[in-house]
């Protein structure tokens, strides 16, 4: 399909219509595709920003333990594995699931410092990401101490 309009698009003589037909045959997948790609470009507006910091911030004020992740991440998903083989309480967040993710990923970054995820908090502390998550040894001790365990 993205080749057809890039062959397309050096035809000089195509019709307008054959570019909003092709638009329109483009399937969830792939349009989730370029959200992914390109939704961290898009900007926000202040309201939107305000909203999703209060958003972020309620989510660990009001969570023993949370995960701000991404779905098709595998470091996200090792920290989930771990906090389920502990059969922990955890609440997690997709941001590429979720409208306002990229605008919570920017509001994240200014809470925590780190962009990346995942974005793990307990207790309303900052834990860091996967690699910090795996390296607590005293994990279970922090879980219990939030009443996640
Ligand atoms: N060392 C980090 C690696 C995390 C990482 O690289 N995550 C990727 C997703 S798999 C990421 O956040 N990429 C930037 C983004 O998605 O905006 C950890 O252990 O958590």
């Amino acid at each position: 399909m993205i080749s057809s309009l890039m062959s397309q698009s050096r035809v000089a003589s195509v019709h307008p219509a054959s570019y909003i037909r092709a638009l329109l045959s483009l399937q969830p997948p792939t349009i989730s595709f370029f959200k992914r790609l390109f939704g961290s470009f898009a900007a926000t507006s202040p309201a939107a920003m305000s909203a999703a910091t209060t958003r972020a911030q309620s989510l660990i004020n009001d969570n023993a333990v949370v995960v701000f992740s991404k779905s098709y991440c595998p470091y996200c998903h090792s920290s989930k594995k771990l906090l389920k083989d502990l059969n922990a309480k955890y609440t997690v967040l997709e941001l590429d699931q979720d409208d306002e993710g990229s605008a919570i990923q920017t509001a994240l970054a200014e809470i925590s410092g780190q962009r990346t995820v995942p974005n793990i908090f307990i207790n309303q502390k900052h834990i860091g990401g996967n690699s910090d998550l795996q390296a607590k040894t005293d994990l279970k001790e922090l879980l219990e101490a939030a009443g996640a365990l």
